[in-house]
């Protein structure tokens, strides 16, 4: 496959590697310094862009790419406010586009695992639940993408819980799931779910111990969704 990297830093490096390993090109690696190389472009010859750049360029670049009708794996996390954009140039560009706050298969079992507790979780209201998550000290986004998706599984689950707030915030309820974002070098990324009451604590973690995980997972999936179209997730993919 001929393969776009939007975005060359800590996950674009290790994506092309791996591409290139598994017989796949590298059509242009773009970081903010070299946008202009977009407009020298065959476009008609990308088979897919794999997007892990920053919050604030996800939407510029994935749109850019959506437009001219290539298919788009993005991995940035922290700009999901602008999605439903995202969703409806997708349908409009007749393309198709695949985000996921996590590659990772591992993490995404911990997705399920996760799901399956709170609905186990439901009626024992002697329990509160937390969240925390730990990364290398250049993450620019807090919480993660991962800690907002386990989040969404926990108030999917259990009924009393409705939102999620970060655990400095002054208006955490009993209705909250308060999330710690600590940053400690280098990990990769780890998430931890507690459950605690007087008489006992229940936890479940996720730690990663490298980006390959989420590298694999991004090339894997752009091998996947060539000739697929619309809006595509990791449940798609794992036949979750
Ligand atoms: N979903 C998942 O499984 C995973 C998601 N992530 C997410 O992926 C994103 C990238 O992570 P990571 O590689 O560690 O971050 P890095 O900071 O190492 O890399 C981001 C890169 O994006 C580049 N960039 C900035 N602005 C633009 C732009 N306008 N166009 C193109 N490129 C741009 C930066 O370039 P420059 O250096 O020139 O500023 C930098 O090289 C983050 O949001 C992170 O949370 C990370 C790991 C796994
Ligand atoms: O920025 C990172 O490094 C990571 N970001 C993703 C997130 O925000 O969840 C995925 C992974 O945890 C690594």
């Amino acid at each position: 496959m001929n393969i776009l990297l939007l975005g060359y830093g800590k996950m674009g490096k290790i994506i092309g590697e791996l591409a290139e390993s598994r017989g796949h090109h590298i059509a242009a690696k773009i970081n903010i310094d070299n946008r202009q190389e977009l407009e020298n472009l065959d476009k008609d010859s990308i088979d897919v862009a794999i997007e892990f750049s920053q919050p604030d360029a996800a939407f510029e670049n994935i749109s850019w790419a959506i437009k001219k009708g290539i298919p788009v794996v993005s991995g940035t996390t922290g700009w999901l406010d602008r999605i439903p954009e995202v969703e409806k140039l997708t349908q409009d560009n007749d393309t198709a586009f695949f985000y996921a706050s996590n590659f990772s298969v591992g993490v995404n079992i911990f997705f399920k695992v996760n799901k399956f507790l709170a609905g186990l979780m439901q009626d024992q209201k002697d329990y509160s639940v937390s969240l925390e998550e730990i990364h290398h000290t250049e993450k620019k986004d807090a919480p993660s993408g991962t800690a907002i998706t386990l989040a969404e599984g926990i108030i999917d689950g259990i009924p009393r819980v409705q939102n999620w707030k970060m655990s400095d915030d002054s208006d955490i309820t009993e209705q909250s799931v308060p999330i710690t974002s600590k940053r400690i070098d280098p990990a990769p990324g780890t998430h931890i779910i507690r459950y605690q009451s007087e008489i006992d604590d229940i936890e479940i973690s996720h730690t990663a111990h490298s980006r390959k995980g989420f590298a694999l997972g991004a090339v894997l999936v752009s091998e996947w969704i060539k000739n697929k179209k619309g809006i595509l997730t990791m449940d798609d993919f794992l036949s979750f």
